[in-house]
């Protein structure tokens, strides 16, 4: 047998094994890289996270990423530029996070890297008829692989779209491995730069399992705090709780044919854009509100369209759990709506769970990996999930 294919066997047959997961979302802040052991399959799966650490971006290498980031309109050089220098960078940062945390690299058996979403086009969005549901990550496996000396799993959206997805969200699948609870009805609700949530039912169904985009986080926000307060974002809300909320620009915020699509949907920043948002200033006339208004107004529009879409799914004779995770999750403002408009549920952290909010992310796509390797699939039904194992691989020699 192929050496690299011996590697690979043995790593399958291990009864527990080590896997870093990346990732580094919409919101450009930083890569989230977590180390878990990790044992078993599908809902026989156990993750332990043993280390866990951001690695936030610095400024210029967010201002290379933004020169093609969500952009219809590109410089096809910065581009393939990226492609493997972003991956050097990952790959010097996971060297990093090792010696910090005392682990060699021959200790790690995988890297499942997410690598960098630079433009999500589901057909929602393009509406070219002759074109499918489409999205491109950057951040080449290869090199994260001979750079680290770690066999790499990445590029794991491709096969969704091509088995009938729209190549997000994959959240549902680490979240039925890992957080379904026999008796509750649990819903993971993650808000990052876009939100989105996964309904895991209490009677372990996988056919009633789905996932889906709700529209914006954390992107607007960050946006406009950026433009209007030159910093990253709205720590703590401090900003938008200065605001009075805008109805006339949040009625117009919300009148878009996005909200009113089947789950699961997804977007990104292509659609929910500063250009957006300015759009709908002009239909409502508000293009004089205060920069505090406009916090305001975006954290309100971001718990409507949230709880808009959790809504439509809760049955009133039912109990439901809501475990948050991502950088929303420490917004106190925009948890505090999420949990005025909906007071009937149950509003925990994916910390209580096991797994720390900020590195849930992360730590799916160890699943998807591990599942790559080990499992077996699972069968979605009608969910519109297709049955499938994700991730690219690729041998450092
Ligand atoms: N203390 C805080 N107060 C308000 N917002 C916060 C706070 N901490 C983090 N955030 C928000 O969380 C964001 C980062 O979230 P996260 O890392 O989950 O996004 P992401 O993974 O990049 O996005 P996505 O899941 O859409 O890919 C920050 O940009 C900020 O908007
Ligand atoms: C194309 C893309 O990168 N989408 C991300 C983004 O960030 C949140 C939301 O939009 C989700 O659809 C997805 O990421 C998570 C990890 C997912 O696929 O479940």
């Amino acid at each position: 047998m192929n050496g690299n294919l011996r590697r690979l066997f043995n790593i399958a047959d291990k009864p527990v094994r080590r896997i870093i997961g990346l990732m580094s979302g919409t919101s450009l802040d930083g890569l989230d890289v977590a180390l878990c052991a990790i044992s078993g399959s599908g809902m026989d799966t156990r993750v332990t996270l043993e280390h866990f650490d951001t690695v936030p971006y610095p400024v210029e290498v967010k201002a290379e990423i933004r020169k093609v980031f969500a952009k219809d309109t590109i410089s096809f050089q910065q581009l393939c530029l990226l492609h493997p220098w972003l991956a050097a960078l990952h790959a010097k940062w996971i060297l990093q996070c090792l010696s910090k945390w005392c682990v060699a690299p021959s200790e790690v058996d995988l890297i499942a890297s997410h690598g960098q979403t630079v433009y999500h086009s589901p057909k929602i969005l393009h509406q070219l008829p002759d074109f499918p549901n489409a999205t491109l990550q950057i951040v080449d496996g290869d090199h994260i692989a001979v750079h680290t000396g770690i066999i790499t799993l990445s590029d794991f959206r491709q096969k969704h779209i091509a088995a009938g997805g729209e190549g997000a969200p994959l959240a549902l699948y680490g979240d039925y491995c890992l957080f379904s609870q026999k008796g509750e009805d649990r819903i993971m609700l993650n808000m990052g730069g876009i939100a989105n949530f996964t309904f895991l039912p209490g009677d372990l169904q996988a056919t009633g399992v789905f996932v889906t985009d709700t529209g914006p986080g954390n992107t607007l926000l960050d946006a406009f705090a950026r433009e209007y307060f030159q910093v990253d974002y709205d720590k703590d809300a401090l900003f938008a709780r200065q605001g009075q909320v805008n109805e006339a620009l949040l009625t117009a915020l919300k009148d878009n044919p996005f909200f009113n699509e089947q789950f699961p949907r997804t977007t990104g920043p292509e659609l929910f854009s500063k250009t957006y948002v300015r759009q709908a200033q002009e239909r409502s006339n508000t293009t004089a509100i205060s920069s505090y208004d406009m916090l305001a107004t975006l954290t309100h529009f971001s718990a409507d369209t949230i709880t808009d879409a959790l809504q439509r799914i809760l049955k009133p004779d039912k109990n439901y759990a809501v475990y948050v995770s991502g950088g929303g999750a420490h917004n106190p403002l925009l948890v505090d709506l999420i949990r005025a408009r909906l007071p009937q549920l149950r509003l925990h952290t994916t910390g209580e769970l096991g797994i720390a909010g900020d590195a849930k992310e992360a730590v799916l796509f160890v699943i998807l990996a591990n599942e790559a390797i080990a499992g077996e699939g699972i069968d979605f039904g009608k969910s519109g999930m297709p049955a499938i194992t994700m991730g690219k691989l690729s041998f450092p020699a």
